[in-house]
Order: structure tokens, then C-alpha cells, then sequence
């Protein structure tokens, strides 16, 4: 006999833990299945101990960086001991437990879907029935086919988050969101760090500018940024780690750290079982309202393919939640923030000008240098620095996108983001009164600089 359920939920990182709250405080019966620890990648191996990891770091640059102050020490067991506590040493008995109380059944194994109408899923020798079924796995780190890796240390984002010593050396393959937090992070620590990135341009998907303020403030900390390379062949040599680059270099190391791009876990699901197929890149396609079909599948975070951050997961989460409950609505991806935890933060919202070209918007853009056209840079920090980009659409007067390369950048991000996603039109921003001395009076001077 089959346990009967309102909805299995298959995965619980955010995605999946959103939505099995919310239809738990609704009343609702829902089995929660997990193979490996309740709070999924982003609690354990992912923001939560990245950003962890980041901030002493951070906070000593900051220090060296005041009027007066002289640089902190740095304490890597303390640190780690304290990223331990953050990543709960692996132990996700209080979440189990947690949501046992709240009325979850609390499956710890990996589930497969066998049958639909009633959706059927086996997990741990346990079979459920359900009339709806939330998809919420996540994504996997890609390894890119490299000539010899599997013979070398290499690292994911598992063991570089979850690093106990901190390598003499490490080339970091991959310029985006993970090669450029780890990478900075493993500098910061005293690693010598080769960062080998295959395009043109750090954090490939964002403003080409942006990519290069990024890579000068890289380079700054000691990286060294190699920029259209790919590393062809990788290799031991005694104890040292050799990777070949496209261009005839090699660069020796200890470990080569991956931030080579994710892809979603759907393989094992049993999704042909019921005549379900993941799309080319291995994600499940979805509606508006999450949907995977319209008889109660529904998927939700990174096996989705959209926007890979916690945040979107957690709002699609909210999406299938409140539809489930009756309350349907539609999800709608305009102005997600994208912050990078580098320092400065890299944070980015709405189009890129290559998008805004793509849609045939008469684009109008400016740059702030924030250094020299702002206070509060000066009373921040004795070498400050700081870039902010708006876009703007000319015909409808709005905001389209921004960018910036600066402190605190992912707080005050969500500005535009709001101005954005609210097509709060530019002449009420050109009107607007920002508190004298913050980051935040760079807005009204970089609308000001719009050519509209
Ligand atoms: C290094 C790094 C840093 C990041 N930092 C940030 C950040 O600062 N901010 C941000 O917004 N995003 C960040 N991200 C992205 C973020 O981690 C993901 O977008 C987020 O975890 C997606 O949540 P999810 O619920 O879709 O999946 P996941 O967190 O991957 O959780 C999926 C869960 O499903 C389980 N599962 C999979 N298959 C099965 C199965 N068949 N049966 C049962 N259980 C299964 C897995 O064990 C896992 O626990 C980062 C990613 C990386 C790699
Ligand atoms: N702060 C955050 O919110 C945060 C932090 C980390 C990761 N994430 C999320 O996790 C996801 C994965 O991040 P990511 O940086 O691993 O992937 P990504 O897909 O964003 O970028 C991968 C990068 O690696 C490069 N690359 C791929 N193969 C290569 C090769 N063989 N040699 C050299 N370069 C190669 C690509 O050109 C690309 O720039 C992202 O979608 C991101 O949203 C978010």
C-alpha cells in the first residue's frame, strides 16, 4: 500500500524547503524527500559557507583600508571552526526534526517517480502517491572534459567550501560567480591563484565593463587572470599538479578548483518512466506557474535551469506554493538581483546592453565613477574605488538594468531592482533625495548622466 500525501516534495535545499513549508502551514499533507541533508546545496556546500569564508577577509581589507587602523590578524582555524558551525558540520538532524514537528513526513533517501494519476514516487523502499509532485534537486557541478583530471586533486564547490587547509597553490578553472568568490577567497588566504578563464571576459553573462573592473580588482589581489584560455591537458609531476593551457603554458599546482558551470540533477529521477524528457541542458522545462505538466508536476530552483540562485528558487517556491493553495499566480523573472561576494561586491540587475540591444530598446546608458563624484566613498575607506552603470530605456523613460563594482553593492542593488521591476519612471528617480553621505546618492547622479 502506498503512504498518501497532498504533495511529495523530491529535494530540500531552498527550493524544496520553501515549498514544502508553505503548503505544511497550509494545511496541507507532504512527505519531504532528501538523499542527502535538509537545507541542500546552498546550506551546506554553497552561499552559506562561501559567504562565510568571505567575509574575514573582506572585513581585513576593510580595516587595512580605514584612516588609522592597522591590519587584523588572520586565524584560519578560527575561521574554519566557524564555518563548520555555519555549515552545521554536516548534521541536518535539528532541520529533519524540524520539520517532523511541523507535520512533514521526512523521507531521507533518494526518491524516483514510477507512476502518474495519482503521481507515484518510491524512495527508500517507501512508496508514495500524491496528487501533486514538486520537483526541487538542484544542480551538480559540471567537470569540463580536461585531458587527465579525474588523475589530479580537483576540487568542486563541495571540497573548496568545505577546505580544512589552505593550498600553497591552486589554478581556479572558470571566471564567474564561483571562480571569482573562491578564487578571491584562496588569494585572500594565501594561495597563489591562476584563474583560467575560457572567454574574453570575467563573469561572461554580465556588462563587458564590469568584467574588466572585476579583473583589475583580481590581478590587485595577486591573481593571475588569464583571460581566452582553456587548459588542454592536466597532469602529475612528483607531488606538483601540471595543467597545460590552449596557448603552450603550464602552471603547477596543488589543486585545481572548478567553477565550470552547474547542471541539474534530473538523471536517475525516473522522469522517461512517465514520459517526462529534460531539456538539452539537462533541465526540466517549466510554465509560468512552474508547471512540468498540468496534472500536479512541478519543478522548482536550479533543476529548472532559470536564474541559478537561491533567491529564484525560493521564489518559484512561493509560486507553485501559492498555486497549490489555490492562490495561482505567475512567476515573472524581471530585476533579479545577480550579486557576486567578491570585494568589492559585483552586483548586477535587470538587461545588459547586449540584451537591451536584443529586444531593440533605444538604450540610453551612463557610468559613475563613485571616487570622484560622491562623499561617502571618502569616509568609507582611504583608497576608494567604486563603479555604478544605469541603463535606460528612452522611449518609455525607465530604468532597464544596472550594474555595479563597489562596497556593499549587493545592498544597494536592490534599488534599482525595485525601480526596475516597478517601472518607477525616471523623472520621479531625477526628483528623488538620497541620505547625504551613501553609496546610494549615486544614483540620482548617474540618471543625471543619461542621455535621454
Ligand atoms: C559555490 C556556490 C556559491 C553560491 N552562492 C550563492 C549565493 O551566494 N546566493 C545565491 O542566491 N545562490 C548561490 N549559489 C547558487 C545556489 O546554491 C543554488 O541556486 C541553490 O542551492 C538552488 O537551490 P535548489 O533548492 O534548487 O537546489 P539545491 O540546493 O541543490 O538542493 C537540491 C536538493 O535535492 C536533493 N536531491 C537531488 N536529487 C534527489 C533525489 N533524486 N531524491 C532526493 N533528493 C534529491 C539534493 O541532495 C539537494 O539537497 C551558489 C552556488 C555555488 C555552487
Ligand atoms: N553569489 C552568487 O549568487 C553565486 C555564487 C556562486 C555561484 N552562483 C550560481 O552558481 C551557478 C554556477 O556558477 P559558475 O560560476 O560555476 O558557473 P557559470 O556557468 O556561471 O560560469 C562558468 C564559467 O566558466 C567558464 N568555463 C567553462 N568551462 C571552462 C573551461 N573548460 N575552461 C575555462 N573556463 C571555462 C565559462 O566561460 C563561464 O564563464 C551560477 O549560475 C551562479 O548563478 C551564484
Amino acid at each position: 500500500m502506498a503512504e498518501e500525501f497532498d504533495a511529495v516534495v523530491i529535494g530540500a535545499g531552498p527550493g524544496g524547503e520553501t515549498v514544502a513549508s508553505r503548503l505544511l502551514a497550509g494545511g496541507l499533507r507532504v512527505a519531504l524527500v532528501e538523499r542527502e541533508l535538509v537545507g541542500g546545496e546552498c546550506a551546506y556546500w554553497a552561499c552559506v559557507p562561501s559567504k562565510t569564508l568571505l567575509r574575514p577577509p573582506e572585513a581585513r581589507a576593510e580595516a587595512a583600508g580605514a584612516a588609522g587602523l592597522s591590519t587584523p590578524e588572520q586565524h584560519w582555524p578560527t575561521l574554519r571552526d566557524y564555518r563548520d558551525h555555519m555549515i552545521r558540520h554536516l548534521d541536518d538532524t535539528a532541520q529533519v526534526d524540524g520539520y517532523r514537528e511541523q507535520g512533514a513526513t521526512v523521507v531521507k533517501a533518494t526518491a524516483r517517480i514510477t507512476g502518474r494519476g495519482p503521481w507515484r514516487v518510491e524512495a527508500g523502499g517507501r512508496r508514495l502517491s500524491a496528487e501533486h509532485v514538486v520537483i526541487a534537486t538542484g544542480s551538480q557541478a559540471v567537470r569540463p572534459p580536461i585531458d587527465g583530471l579525474d588523475r589530479v586533486e580537483t576540487w568542486t564547490n563541495r571540497e573548496a567550501t568545505t577546505v580544512r587547509e589552505i593550498p600553497r597553490r591552486a589554478v581556479v578553472i572558470g571566471g564567474s560567480a564561483v571562480g571569482v568568490e573562491l578564487g578571491q577567497f584562496l588569494a585572500r588566504m594565501g594561495s597563489h591563484v591562476t584563474l583560467v578563464q575560457r572567454g574574453p571576459r570575467l563573469l561572461d553573462r554580465e556588462e563587458p565593463r564590469l568584467g574588466e573592473l572585476v579583473g583589475a580588482r583580481l590581478r590587485g589581489d595577486g591573481i593571475d587572470v588569464r583571460l581566452g584560455r582553456q587548459a588542454t591537458t592536466v597532469r602529475r609531476d612528483g607531488a606538483d599538479t601540471v595543467v597545460e593551457l590552449d596557448d603552450g603554458s603550464s602552471v603547477r599546482t596543488d589543486v585545481i578548483v572548478l567553477g565550470t558551470g552547474r547542471r541539474p540533477r534530473t538523471a536517475g529521477l525516473g522522469l522517461d518512466a512517465v514520459g517526462i524528457e529534460a531539456n538539452a541542458g539537462g533541465a526540466l522545462d517549466v510554465d509560468e506557474r512552474c508547471r512540468v505538466t498540468d496534472d500536479g508536476l512541478w519543478a522548482v530552483g536550479d533543476v529548472t535551469g532559470t536564474a541559478l540562485f537561491t533567491h529564484v528558487a525560493q521564489y518559484q517556491a512561493r509560486v507553485v506554493a501559492d498555486t497549490i493553495l489555490g492562490r495561482p499566480r505567475r512567476a515573472d523573472y524581471t530585476a533579479v538581483p545577480r550579486v557576486v561576494f567578491a570585494q568589492p561586491e559585483i552586483a548586477a540587475v535587470g538587461l545588459t546592453t547586449a540584451q537591451a540591444g536584443e529586444r531593440n530598446i533605444d538604450l540610453a546608458t551612463s557610468e559613475l565613477d563613485l571616487a570622484a563624484s560622491l562623499a561617502r566613498p571618502w569616509t568609507f575607506e582611504t583608497e576608494p574605488t567604486g563603479t555604478l552603470g544605469l541603463l535606460a530605456d528612452r522611449r518609455r523613460r525607465v530604468l532597464v538594468g544596472a550594474w555595479a563594482v563597489a562596497p556593499l553593492a549587493g545592498e544597494w542593488i536592490h534599488q534599482a531592482a525595485l525601480a526596475i521591476r516597478a517601472r518607477v519612471p525616471l523623472d520621479v528617480l531625477l526628483d528623488g533625495i538620497a541620505q547625504f553621505p551613501t553609496y546610494s546618492e549615486a544614483y540620482l547622479k548617474a540618471a543625471e548622466r543619461l542621455d535621454l
